[in-house]
């Protein structure tokens, strides 16, 4: 389960003409265990900012975090670490490690995990052929489309089968067909039992996978279901 109950965030600003912004105000929502939401909003209205309190990059200024049933601000770091190797993330910006190969960032939370080298192998190379990059496994980030780069990024985020998934406009660069793969996909682990939010501006994508959508208007949730 995660639940947010009367959050927050503001980022301050220290000196900066306008001050302090309020990304955030008395967010509450529950989303069950094995859930799928659809984050929509026009831009600026806080979907990336809700994201970052869900991995666990920021501390709400107010209210109380809730997820995969533990009280996250009472989390020191070791219990956040363990926390964050059960969600996955397709950050908007990729965030590849630049120095490794397509096949060693997916392959990374499998290590992490302590997963033996012939599994490591089998499963990252079945999930980049399955995203269409079997040709592409020793490329580094700066040898691939933006595209392939997402695809990267999705791998990366879903080969450890996470708890809860969070992909922040996963499709931005991907054409109609691989949008429609990459859903897919995702509807594969939702049915496996990960719990999913995806944040998008792409209404064509959520009014074809018709699931509940939190929609935030100015830091404020206006719809939810
Ligand atoms: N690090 C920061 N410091 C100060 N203000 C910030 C910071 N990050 C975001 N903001 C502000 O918080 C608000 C929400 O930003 P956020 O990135 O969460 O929006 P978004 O809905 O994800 O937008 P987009 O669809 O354009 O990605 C915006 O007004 C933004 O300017």
């Amino acid at each position: 389960m995660i639940r947010f109950t009367h959050v927050g965030l503001t980022y301050h600003r220290a000196g900066a003409a306008g001050g302090d912004a309020v990304a955030l105000d008395d967010i509450d929502f529950d989303i069950p265990d094995g859930g799928f939401r659809w984050l929509t909003g026009p831009s600026g209205a806080g979907k990336t900012s809700l994201l970052k309190l869900m991995y666990l990059a920021a501390r709400p200024s107010s209210g109380r975090i809730d997820l995969l049933d533990t009280d996250t601000l009472r989390l020191d770091r070791r219990g956040t670490a363990l926390l964050r190797r059960r969600i996955g993330v397709v950050y908007q910006d990729f965030r590849l490690l630049r120095h490794l190969s397509a096949y060693d960032n997916v392959a990374l939370p499998l290590r992490l995990a302590r997963r033996k080298e012939v599994q490591v192998r089998a499963d990252v190379t079945e999930l980049l052929r399955w995203v269409g990059l079997a040709g592409r496994l020793d490329h580094r980030p700066e040898e691939l489309s933006g595209g392939e780069q997402q695809r990267v990024a999705i791998a990366r985020a879903v080969i450890a089968r996470p708890s809860l998934l969070l992909a922040d406009e996963p499709t931005g660069n991907l054409d109609d067909d691989q949008a429609e793969r990459l859903m897919h996909l995702i509807r594969s682990l939702n049915r496996m039992g990960t719990t999913i939010i995806v944040a998008t501006h792409n209404m064509g994508l959520v009014a074809r996978h018709p699931a509940p959508v939190l929609e935030l208007v100015d830091g404020r949730l206006v719809r939810h279901g």
